[in-house]
Formats: structure tokens, sequence, C-alpha cells
């Protein structure tokens, strides 16, 4: 069971993806967190962010590790622990532009199809492009959105700076949340869009608990779908 969840950012995609996953057994991706990692190490190894060639050059230097327990979803860059410098503003402020670069793309993307084609047990993968582009063929698409005032609201609440100190500025919030949407709905390489088979849940005026029941629901109807189609295609062969 290949569960694909893409939508922008603040749609909900990790909180809600973590808990349909674990509820019902599966593993967990979190690709968004990949392409942070490659961005952190990046910042942290003197690569120019600024410049194209040298993030094309870089791309496939570091090792990156995903955990996929979404009871414990862990991310490292060359064995180092990345979760935490992962979320700062430096890297949110540079991962759209090293995620633009054609080379990055293909390299996780790689990765992101080994990690769902060793989930034995099914997998959620959560991102911007896995529904029209990583895994296409995803037993279930769901294309979260939400208006960018609730976004900003709930986002704003858990941002820090890179000093550490809770961000509470809305509207800068907003501002940089709907520019980063531009930046990777207008990329050439794969941009955020949902896909034509995708199910799109507006999550705007939804609690998280009613997006995960809903999700839930959507993905138990695509297992039995899956289920009753399967005996026709053994029959088939
Ligand atoms: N339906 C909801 N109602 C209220 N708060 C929500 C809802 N969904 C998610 N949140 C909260 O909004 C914040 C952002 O959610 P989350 O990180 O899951 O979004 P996301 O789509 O994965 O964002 P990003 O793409 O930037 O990683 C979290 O603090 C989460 O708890
Ligand atoms: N499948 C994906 C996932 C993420 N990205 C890029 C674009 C996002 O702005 C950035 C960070 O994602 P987040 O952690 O906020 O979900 O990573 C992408 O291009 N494709």
């Amino acid at each position: 069971m290949i569960v694909a969840i893409d939508g922008p950012s603040g749609t909900g995609k990790s909180s809600t993806s973590k808990a349909v996953a674990a509820q019902l057994g599966l593993s967990y991706l979190d690709t968004g967190a990949q392409y942070r990692a490659i961005t952190w190490w990046m910042l942290s190894n003197g690569v120019d962010v600024s410049d194209q060639e040298a993030i094309a050059a870089a791309a496939d230097k570091p090792s990156i590790v995903s955990g996929t327990d979404p009871r414990q979803p862990a991310i490292s860059a060359d064995g180092l622990d990345a979760a935490g410098p992962i979320r700062t503003q430096e890297v949110t402020a540079a991962v759209s532009a090293v995620s633009a670069v054609p080379e990055v793309r293909t390299r996780i993307t790689e990765l992101q199809r080994a990690i769902a084609a060793e989930a034995g047990g099914g997998i959620v993968v959560e991102g911007r492009d896995i529904g029209t582009t990583v895994l296409p063929g995803a037993d279930l698409k769901v294309f979260l959105t939400a208006s960018p005032e609730a976004r900003a609201a709930r986002r704003s609440g858990e941002l820090k700076t890179t000093e550490g100190k809770p961000v509470t500025d809305l509207a800068a919030t907003q501002q940089a949340l709907t520019a980063r949407d531009k930046a990777d709905s207008s990329r050439k390489a794969s941009p955020l869009k949902k896909a034509e088979d995708a199910v799109e849940v507006d999550t705007t005026e939804l609690t998280l608990e009613q997006v995960i029941e809903c999700v839930v629901t959507l993905v138990e109807k695509a297992a039995a779908r899956k289920a009753e189609a399967e005996p026709v295609e053994e029959a088939a062969r």
C-alpha cells in the first residue's frame, strides 16, 4: 500500500502522514526533511547556495539517511543527526533554491523510490511531487490545501529563529510561506502540483484530528479496492 500525500507548506502533510502511518502500521517518509538535510549539508560545507552549478556539483556528495518509523522520524547527513538543524530559518530560506536544482532532485528521487520499494508493509510518503513524479503509481494520492492565513497561523506557533527565539510576526510568516510555495510551484523540475487523480482535501476549517480521520478512511477504501483488484490481476496472469 503506497500512499502519496502532497501539498503546500503548512497544510498538515507531516502531522497527518505520521498519524495515519502510525494508526495503520505503515512506514513513513518525510521527503521535505531530505531536501532540508541536503540543504543543511551544503550550508555547513561551504557550498554557495545561490550558485546552481555549485549545488549541482555537490548534489551526490552527502549521505542522506531517513528513518521510516512514524513514531520516531529520523534524518541524518553524513552520519550527523540533522533533525534539529533542518528546521532553522536559514535552512528554510535556502531549501527551495537547492531543491529546484535537477541534480539534487534526481539524487533525492532515487533515494525516495528505493525507500518506498523496501517498505514491505506499505508506506505513507509526503512531499510536493510524490503523486506526480516520485511514485505516480501510488495506490492513493491525497493533495492537502489550506488558506494562506490558516497555514501562517499554524506555522507561526512553531517557528524558531536561528537564535532559538520564537517567530511571532504572522504577516512575515505568511509572506515567507507564500514565497516558498511560489518558488516550489514554478520551478521547472518536478514542481509542486496536484496529480490529476489525487483527492483534494481542504483543511482550512478542519482540526488535525478530522484530517487524520478523513485520510485514514481514504486509505482504508483504497486498500479495499486494491484487495478486490488483486485476485482479478492474478487470474489474468
Ligand atoms: N488541521 C489542522 N488544524 C490546526 N493545526 C494544524 C492542522 N494541521 C496541521 N496543523 C499544525 O500546523 C503545523 C504545520 O503542520 P505540518 O508540519 O504537518 O504541515 P506540513 O504541510 O507538513 O508543512 P511543511 O510542508 O512546511 O513541512 C503543525 O504545528 C501542526 O500541528
Ligand atoms: N517532495 C518534495 C518535498 C519537499 N521539497 C522541497 C520544497 C520545500 O519548500 C522544501 C521543504 O519541505 P517541507 O519540509 O517544508 O515539507 O523541500 C520538494 O521540492 N519536493
